[in-house]
C-alpha cells in the first residue's frame, strides 16, 4: 500500500513575519497557497506591515508583544471584518509556536528574543525552519537536546547552513560527518561592505554604510554583523551545533560574490558546493518543501553573467569579531551566550550612534573578559549569563559615550 499523502495545506507559524526572512517566507507561500496555510504571524513594532499581512493571509492568530500595538491591530481587524484573533504579550509567541494545529514554525525573530518561542516549537515537536541563529548560539546544547528529545525536525534557513545541509549525505545525522568520509566544512562569507575599506577609516563608518551589504538585503542587525564578520562567527557556532562538528572542522573562506553559499570537502578530493543567486527565497523554499523542490521565484543562476568567483583568507585585523566567536565556541559553557549578548548590545549602540564601528569588537572582548565563565547547562543559567553580559555591556556603552 502506498504511503498516505496528505493534501491538506501545512499550517505555518511565522515568528518575525514583518522582517526580511518573514516577508520572503510569505512570498514563497504566496506562490504555493495550495501547500501552505498561514496559521499565525508575529511581529514586534512594524504594525503597518502586519496589518497588510493580516489582510492578505488572514491567519488564525496575529501576535504582538506590546499591548498598545496589539489593541490598535485588533481595532483594524474588527474594522476590516477579518477572521483573525489578536494576541498580546511575549508568552503568546510561545503559545502560537507550540500550538497543536501548527505543523511548521519559521523561526525568524532577530536576536535573543527568538530563543524561548523557538525552543517552545522544539519542545512541541514541530518542524522548525531555523533562521534565528542567535537561539542556537546562546543555547546550542539545550536546543539540540530538545529537538532530539521531542522529535522535532530542524532545517537550516541560514543560506550557508542550508547549503551545507544540501551538500551532506542523507545519513550524516546518524553516522556523523567523519563516518561519511567528510574532511571538513567550508563556510563562505562575503566580507561585507568593508572588505577593501582603509582600516584607518573604520572609526567614521556610519550605520547606513554598515547596513549596505553588497549582495544581500537583510535586517539591520544581521547587516552590521556581516560588516564585522560576527555573522560568520555566529554561523561557525551555529554550524558546530547543527552538524555536530568542532570549530577546527570548519574553514571560513572569503567569497565576495556570495554565489557559492558554502561547501563540504570530502576525503576523496571531491568538494560539493551549493550555488545560486543571493536570494533567501531559495533556502526558505528548500527547507519548506524538503525533500521536495518547489519554485521559489528566484531567477536561475546565469553563469555567463558571473564574471568571476574569488576566494581569500579573512584578515584578523579587519575582522576581530570572527576570532572572538571562534574562541568563544572553543571555550564553551556560557561563553557563546555572553558573546551574543554583548554583540547585540554593541550593534544596537552602534546603530543608535552611541559607539563607533571599531568599538563593537572592543566592547564584546571587554564583556567576555569581565563576566563570569560558567558551564551553563540549564536554560536558567543561559538566560542569567545573557542578562549579566547584557547589563555589563550596557555599562560599557555608557562609559564609551562619556569618553567620546
Ligand atoms: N535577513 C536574512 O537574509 C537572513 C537572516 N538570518 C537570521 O534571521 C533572523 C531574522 O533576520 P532578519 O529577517 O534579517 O531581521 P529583521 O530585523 O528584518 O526582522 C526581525 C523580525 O523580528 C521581529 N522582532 C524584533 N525584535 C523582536 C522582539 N523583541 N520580540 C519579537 N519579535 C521581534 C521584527 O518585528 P518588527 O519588524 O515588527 O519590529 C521582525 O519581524 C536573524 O536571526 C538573522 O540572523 C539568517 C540568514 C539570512
Ligand atoms: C543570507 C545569509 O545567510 C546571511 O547570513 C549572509 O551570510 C550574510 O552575508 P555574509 O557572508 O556577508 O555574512
Ligand atoms: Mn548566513
Amino acid at each position: 500500500m502506498s504511503d498516505f499523502i496528505s493534501d491538506k495545506p501545512e499550517q505555518v507559524c511565522i515568528l518575525g513575519a514583518t522582517g526580511s526572512i518573514g516577508t520572503n517566507t510569505l512570498d514563497v507561500i504566496r506562490r504555493h497557497r495550495d501547500k501552505y496555510h498561514v496559521f499565525a504571524l508575529t511581529a514586534h513594532r512594524n504594525l503597518e506591515q502586519l496589518k497588510l499581512q493580516c489582510e492578505e493571509f488572514e491567519p488564525k492568530f496575529a501576535v504582538l508583544p506590546e499591548a498598545e500595538l496589539a489593541d490598535e491591530l485588533a481595532s483594524f481587524i474588527k474594522y476590516k471584518k477579518l477572521d483573525v484573533e489578536v494576541l498580546q504579550g511575549v508568552d503568546n509567541l510561545e503559545f502560537v509556536a507550540s500550538h497543536h494545529q501548527v505543523d511548521t514554525v519559521m523561526a525568524a525573530i532577530v536576536g535573543a528574543a527568538g530563543l524561548l518561542p523557538t525552543l517552545a516549537a522544539a519542545k512541541a515537536g514541530k518542524k522548525i525552519l531555523l533562521a534565528n541563529k542567535e537561539a542556537l548560539v546562546m543555547s546550542g546544547a539545550i536546543f539540540m537536546d530538545a529537538v532530539k528529545k521531542h522529535g522535532a525536525t530542524l532545517l537550516p534557513i541560514d543560506s550557508e547552513h542550508n547549503a551545507i545541509f544540501q551538500c551532506l549525505p542523507e545519513h550524516f545525522v546518524e553516522q556523523g560527518i567523519e563516518q561519511c568520509g567528510i574532511h571538513n566544512i567550508v563556510l563562505t562569507g562575503s566580507g561585507g561592505p568593508f572588505l577593501k575599506k582603509d582600516l584607518n577609516q573604520f572609526a567614521t563608518i556610519t550605520p547606513d554604510e554598515a547596513c549596505a551589504h553588497p549582495n544581500w538585503d537583510m535586517g539591520r542587525k544581521i547587516s552590521v554583523d556581516s560588516a564585522t564578520m560576527m555573522n560568520k562567527g555566529l554561523e561557525l557556532i551555529e554550524a558546530c551545533w547543527l552538524f555536530d562538528v568542532k570549530p577546527e572542522q570548519i574553514e571560513v573562506v572569503l567569497h565576495p560574490q556570495s554565489i557559492i553559499h558554502s561547501m563540504v570537502r570530502y576525503n576523496d578530493g571531491s568538494v560539493l558546493a551549493q550555488m545560486g543567486n543571493p536570494d533567501m527565497r531559495t533556502p526558505i523554499a528548500h527547507a519548506m518543501a524538503f525533500p521536495e523542490r518547489i519554485n521559489a521565484g528566484v531567477a536561475p543562476l546565469d553563469f555567463m553573467e558571473i564574471s568571476q568567483l574569488t576566494f581569500d583568507r579573512p584578515s584578523q585585523e579587519r575582522y576581530p569579531c570572527l576570532a572572538l566567536a571562534s574562541e568563544a565556541m572553543k571555550k564553551g559553557g556560557n561563553t557563546p551566550a555572553r558573546l551574543n549578548a554583548a554583540n547585540e548590545v554593541a550593534v544596537q549602540a552602534f546603530l543608535d550612534e552611541k559607539i563607533r564601528f571599531s568599538q563593537i569588537s572592543e566592547l564584546i572582548q571587554q564583556t567576555l573578559t569581565s563576566t563570569e565563565y560558567d558551564e551553563a547547562l540549564t536554560l536558567e543559567a543561559v538566560l542569567a549569563a545573557d542578562k549579566f553580559a547584557r547589563d555589563y555591556a550596557h555599562q560599557l556603552v555608557q562609559q564609551m559615550v562619556t569618553n567620546h
